[in-house]
């Protein structure tokens, strides 16, 4: 079944759909990871996009239940050069096309993203509408009315209604029995030594599995926790996931997260970080097309160190706008755009990338041990 990719500003692609077959709308971004597909498929923060990946063949090692980064997919489509016509791995159960076709979600592929994510970066991020059903001059007018991403709050979308305290079974990082030949080869879990409480904004999975790692027990609540609930749980420190939207649009969570900073050890991670520059007395701003992939070079200031980190953000923290008490402690080395900040009086810090990784290179995994000698520090 034929598809088609139109772009709000008129520039148009055909292709082949898969999975479920309709009409969708959202601002299109490109990821440039080589493999995490089903991650990305499934982080949160891409609520409200229309996904490129750049890597030219997608879905070669097909769909498992381990990989997912939340509970159901959050991109409103997903745009990819050729889908590959094998699915082969040991955990695999299910092709991407099935996959998307049980989730509803409309694939493209035979796109040339190249071309797209050439036309993205000089053009900028923009709306776009993919459709089976539409015609070329319908599906233009329809991704120019569909909303724009400033100004949208998704968070309300994807926050867990109801609280819970994040539970790991350690197997989950095993290699099988059928693999190894080993019986009980898993990880081990640390011991727990502080227990905090993570404000979920479209939290991913592995930040949770690596809260756990470095010794966190971890109760997460929604978005929309007051301090007062949050500090009566007397948590040890407070984390603000990522997450996604616009995060000026937040006020709300700004709010409250401000009643929080001097009270308790707080770390954030990208819309996190994004919040906590509010908080701050700054601002964001919307970034041309966006970070979003396994290779991004972040330069740590205060060690002149570099990492190859992974990002997913179209936003970021203004450095202009931030007061005096306030350090940038990391920037991004393509464009100087600020990646990590920290408060000068009290525990508070947080890092625009995405130490969990999920995919991509585990440069920044430290920040979670990082997190827990600060809270150790305060005590
Ligand atoms: N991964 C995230 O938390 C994304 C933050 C925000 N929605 C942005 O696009 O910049």
């Amino acid at each position: 079944m034929k598809a088609i990719l139109a772009l709000e500003d008129g520039r148009l692609f055909q292709g082949r759909a898969f999975g479920k077959p309709g009409t969708t709308t959202g601002e299109i971004c490109f990821n440039t990871s080589m493999t995490g597909y089903q991650e990305v498929i499934t982080d949160p923060s891409y609520r409200g996009q229309i996904v490129t990946m750049t890597y030219p063949q997608i879905g070669n090692y097909g769909v498992n239940p381990e990989d997912t980064e939340s509970s159901e997919p959050h991109v409103r489509g997903f745009v990819i050069g050729e889908l590959s016509p094998i699915a082969s791995n040991y955990r695999s159960r299910q092709t991407l096309a099935e996959y998307f076709t049980e989730h509803g979600i409309l694939g493209i592929e035979w796109v040339d993203t190249r071309a797209l994510t050439k036309h993205l970066r000089s053009a900028g991020a923009m709306r776009a509408c993919l459709t089976t059903e539409l015609s070329e001059s319908e599906a233009l007018a329809t991704a120019q009315n569909a909303p724009p991403m400033e100004g949208s709050d998704f968070v309300k979308e994807v926050s867990t209604t109801e609280g819970y305290t994040w539970e790991q079974d350690s197997r989950r990082f095993a290699l099988p029995n059928t693999v190894t030949g080993v019986e009980g080869n898993w990880l081990e879990l640390p011991p727990v030594k502080h227990r905090i409480v993570a404000y979920d904004f479209g939290i991913k999975y592995n930040i949770l599995r690596r809260l756990r790692q470095a010794g966190f027990e971890v109760e997460v609540v929604n978005a929309r926790t007051s301090a007062a609930d949050v500090l009566a749980r007397k948590p040890d420190g407070v984390f603000l996931s990522n997450g996604p939207g616009d995060p000026a649009a937040l006020g709300y969570i700004h709010d409250e997260v401000k009643q929080l900073v001097g009270k308790t050890p707080i770390f954030g991670i990208c819309l996190g970080n994004q919040i906590l520059g509010h908080v701050f007395g700054g601002s964001t701003y919307k970034l041309k097309f966006g970070h979003r992939g396994g290779n991004q070079p972040v330069k740590d200031l205060r060690t002149g160190k570099i990492s190859i980190t992974s990002q997913n953000h179209g936003f970021a923290v203004d450095d202009s706008k931030l007061p005096s008490n306030i350090e940038v402690t990391h920037i991004n080395l393509n464009d100087d755009t600020v990646e990590g900040i920290r408060h000068k009086e009290h525990p508070v810090f947080s890092v625009q990338y995405h130490p969990e990784a999920a995919p991509g290179p585990h440069d920044a995994s430290y920040f979670f041990d990082e997190f827990a000698a600060l809270i150790d520090s305060t005590k």
